[in-house]
């Protein structure tokens, strides 16, 4: 059984449609992507999976249980059953990175504080961040946030993770590190992990399957691999955007292309 299912989603602000006929499901161990242009609604899938946004119509469902049908204990049930790195990494800024970590342990773990606390510096080890316990996040650089986000994330190592722009804003070389690291994690926690990225080395190094929502037909217009995606021939939206080419219609006017 998919660990997540999605089917017919409609996601709306008000009466304004962002997106509709959203429908894919997530197995264990896959990593999934979520690719489109800049404002199409990726960020807003994500918030309608982890429950922050309700979906206009359209089911989601945690291991075949639907949780939307959920009362409010269920969805909280549910709710431990996924972590999220947001694209700010999203940190307490008065906790240090221990304690930070400890957060969901403490919420979704029956772990004493000991335990909590050995727990969080075995993940923060994990990602590279043992020596920096006792930071506070105004204290990190944006790659060292992340990846302080990312051991908060897994630290109760629930079976699925959602991963909103993990590497945006670092050099390529961080980037790299942490795709590594979510490679890693995914071989030895068996997590899905749901990820939204523009970088397209990311997204054809690590991603397995994936879907593309376009923002003009607001609906999803390829599913598969990034990696497939780029090699056959696909929507020229969808080709454009993993060959990082203008679109067509987005291009400028001839008489404009030259005129600097
Ligand atoms: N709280 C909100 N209220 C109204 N409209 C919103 C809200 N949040 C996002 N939107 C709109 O929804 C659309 C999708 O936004 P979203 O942030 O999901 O796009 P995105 O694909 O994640 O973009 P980016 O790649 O630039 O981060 C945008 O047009 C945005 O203006």
């Amino acid at each position: 059984m998919a660990v997540l299912q999605v089917d017919g989603l409609e996601m709306r602000f008000g009466s304004r449609l962002i997106q509709q006929n959203v429908s894919f499901a997530v197995e264990k161990r896959c990593i999934y992507a979520v690719m489109g242009g800049s404002g199409c609604g990726k960020s807003t899938l994500l918030k309608h999976l982890v429950g922050l946004l309700t979906p206009a119509a359209g089911t989601v469902r945690y291991d075949g249980v639907d949780y939307w049908a959920s009362d409010e204990a269920g969805r909280s049930r549910l709710r431990s059953h996924f972590g999220m790195l947001f694209q700010s990494a999203a940190l307490w800024s008065s906790m240090t990175v221990l304690e930070n970590v400890c957060l969901p342990l403490a919420r979704q773990t029956q772990l004493d504080t000991r335990a909590q606390e050995a727990r969080a510096r075995e993940v923060l080890a994990w990602v590279e961040m043992a020596e920096f316990c006792d930071y506070f996040p105004s204290d990190l650089s944006g790659g060292m946030k992340k990846r302080a986000g990312l051991a908060r994330a897994i630290a109760a190592e629930p079976p699925l993770l959602f991963l909103d722009e993990p590497s945006s804003g670092l050099d390529p070389i961080s980037s790299r590190r942490l795709d590594d690291l979510i490679l890693d994690i995914r071989d030895r926690t068996g997590a899905a992990i749901v990820l939204v990225s523009h970088e397209l080395p990311s997204l054809f190094a690590i991603a397995d399957d994936g879907i593309f929502l376009d923002a003009d037909s607001k609906q999803p217009i390829a599913h598969g691999a990034p990696r497939d995606l780029a090699a056959r021939l696909a929507h020229p939206t969808v080709q454009a955007f993993l060959h990082r080419e203008v679109p067509p219609a987005a291009a400028p006017p001839a008489h404009l292309e030259h005129s600097a």
